[in-house]
């Protein structure tokens, strides 16, 4: 019920068009069911009259049917239209909705859901919640509404047809479907589970093919695809065998209706309440009546899938509302109430790298366009531990960088460097210390300030599925092919670019696929040198280079750094000479601190 309140809650944006396609199909019912019994009566008053050799006023039935007819075609349409669009709409904006509560979900908290099955919830679950709008609230409405009409204009010729057919819509629009849906409840929720595990059962296989096929586990994989396949469909059997029988029952009572109309109805007419022209209007509109709830068996039937959807759909979002264990969930609002907003100072640039040789190509750039804004870096104490994890991945950790200095950070393998730049850039909260931006505390800025400070070329490169350009224009979409190509150089990626037949319109495939890794590493190098903020953070920049290659492309990174600051995080040697200081992780044995 908890959840059912939620989801209509969640409509209430598109309430006032839901009750605009309910009225329109309210219409439709009423006009449907009197344009049969009107049809049904005029017919039959015609062969009564014809037979009996009398006249009769033909021109109001008649006019009444066409009225009736258009009323309904105007009605159904109208309520298709209006409908459909308030309920796409509506899971539209639920899409946005469940996006924006999930996008401050950590890494390591959204690493806990599979791809797959967070895939399935943005859309299998999403779309499903229409059916709660489309063919339950709006369909239901209808029917309790045309339903009080029918019964409330049969008690006008007779009370117990009236309490028949009033009893018969109940069993079979509302009793009978929520029983049978308590029944397949546990199949309805099954077949949304195992819809989802296949999903992301099929995105791992398809994902970890080559490795399954090198190690020969492709059988495994197609194993346990194949229960995930088989539960669905012994589960959409199951909820197919109680749709079937909620149908049955609703064709039941509409015979009966019929029936019980006719032998109800029998009486009157031997008494003269009636003749036989309205016992035939009778008796098919209690038939038509059913037109009314003739929806519900399925949409309740189905309503234990959408609770399930719903539930997974308010789980996710609600982790994200929760705070991080150990911390706050990282801020969606803009700066916290009462708190003055983050005004980073305008960038003055750093002695070291104003001078012409310095002064690359890149800073022009920048400064033609938005230019950095100062960003101090002061961090004491961070401490964080993955959920779930026995141990701090970082601890105690402390770190000084002014705006315009670089700085290395070195350390052996999973001493917590990555985690460094999660913590800095407020991907995680720490679970303790403290991190001041631009002598602001960095839990006063909200998300987008607090990034915006950073432009970041992380461990695992993120490429989207898209070209050479797209992928660059994340960090800056006004960036022109100048700049592109400039960034690139930087990056030491411009001749392999140069020489692909499309060049930046080559298309990288899903996740850049078609690269090496050396090259999307230093794509993605290019794409944080394009993005125009103070820090620049790149981390294992010159994984899979030689030697020479890498400190050229350090080099190069250095040069044109237009006096941001630079965090360097690395395992090797290149670019040391380069930074002004070394500092080792906790754990580490620190190098001592070099000057450039
Ligand atoms: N999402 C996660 N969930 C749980 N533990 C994690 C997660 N990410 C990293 N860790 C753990 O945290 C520790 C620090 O990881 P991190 O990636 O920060 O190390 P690193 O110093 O960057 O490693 P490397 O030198 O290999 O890049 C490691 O022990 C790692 O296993």
């Amino acid at each position: 019920m908890r959840l059912m309140l939620r989801l209509l809650t969640l409509s209430r944006p598109a309430a006032g068009w839901l009750a605009l396609g309910s009225l329109a199909a309210l219409v439709a019912l009423v006009a449907n069911v009197a344009l049969l019994a009107v049809s049904g009566w005029f017919v039959t008053a015609m062969g009564v009259a014809g037979t009996a050799g009398r006249s009769m006023n033909y021109f109001t039935p008649a006019s009444l049917i066409r009225l009736f007819a258009i009323l309904r075609t105007l009605g159904r349409y109208a309520e298709r239209v209006i409908t459909h669009e308030a309920t796409f709409r509506l899971i539209a904006s639920l899409r946005v909705w469940l996006f924006q509560r999930i996008e401050p979900l950590s890494p390591p908290a959204l690493a806990a859901w599979r791809s797959g099955d967070l895939g399935a919830r943005l859309r299998t679950d999403l779309d499903r919640l229409e059916t709660v709008y489309l063919r339950l609230i709006s369909p239901l409405a209808v029917a309790l509404v045309g339903g009080a009409v029918l019964v409330a204009w049969l008690s006008r010729y007779s009370a117990p047809l009236a309490w028949l057919e009033a009893a018969l819509l109940l069993l079979a629009g509302l009793l009978g479907p929520l029983a049978v849906a308590r029944l397949s409840a546990p199949a309805a929720r099954r077949q949304v589970t195992e819809e989802a595990l296949l999903n992301a059962a099929t995105v791992d296989l398809v994902q970890g093919m080559p490795d399954c096929l090198a190690f020969g586990a492709e059988a495994a994989q197609l194993a346990a695809f194949d229960a995930h396949s088989r539960a669905l469909v012994r589960a959409q059997v199951q909820n197919g065998r109680a749709g079937a029988l909620a149908q049955s029952l609703l064709m039941l009572c509409a015979a009966l209706a019929l029936w019980g109309a006719i032998v109800l109805a029998v009486p009157l007419l031997r008494t003269g309440a009636i003749d036989g022209a309205d016992l035939v209007m009778l008796a098919l509109a209690c038939l038509g009546g059913f037109e009314a709830v003739a929806s519900l068996p399925g949409a309740l039937q189905g309503l234990g899938g959408v609770l399930e959807s719903a539930r997974r759909i308010f789980a996710i979002a609600d982790a994200a509302a929760s705070p991080a264990p150990g911390g706050t969930a990282r801020s969606r609002s803009s700066a916290k109430e009462g708190m003055a907003p983050f005004k980073p100072r305008a960038f003055e640039g750093d002695a070291r790298s104003q001078s012409p040789a310095a002064e690359g190509e890149a800073q022009s750039a920048l400064r033609a366009t938005r230019g950095p804004a100062a960003c101090d870096i002061a961090a004491s104490g961070l401490t964080y531990t993955y959920p779930g994890a026995p141990a701090p991945a970082l601890r105690d950790f402390g770190l000084t960088l002014r705006q315009g200095q670089r700085i290395a950070i070195t350390g052996p393998i999973g001493c917590g460097k990555s985690t460094l730049i999660l913590l800095l850039t407020g991907l995680v909260a720490p679970d303790g210390g403290n991190v001041s931006l631009g002598g602001c505390p960095a839990g006063d800025l909200d998300g987008e300030t607090r990034r915006g400070c950073f432009a970041v070329a992380p461990q695992e490169p993120g490429l989207f599925s898209g070209t050479i350009r797209y992928a660059l224009r994340l960090a800056d979409r006004e960036a022109d092919d100048a700049a592109l190509w400039r960034a690139l150089r930087t990056a030491q990626l411009d001749q392999e670019v140069a020489a692909l037949p499309d060049g930046l319109d080559t298309w990288i495939g899903e996740a850049g696929l078609t690269l090496s890794g050396g090259q999307a590493k230093r794509l993605s190098v290019a794409r944080a040198l394009l993005r125009p903020a103070p820090v620049l953070i790149l981390d294992e920049p010159t994984e899979g280079l030689d030697a020479a290659a890498a400190e050229a492309l350090l080099q190069a990174v250095v040069a044109n750094l237009a006096g941001r600051s630079l965090l360097l995080i690395t395992h090797g040697k290149a670019g040391l000479a380069l930074m002004d200081a070394v500092v080792a992780v906790p754990g580490a044995q620190a190098s001592p601190p070099q000057t450039a």
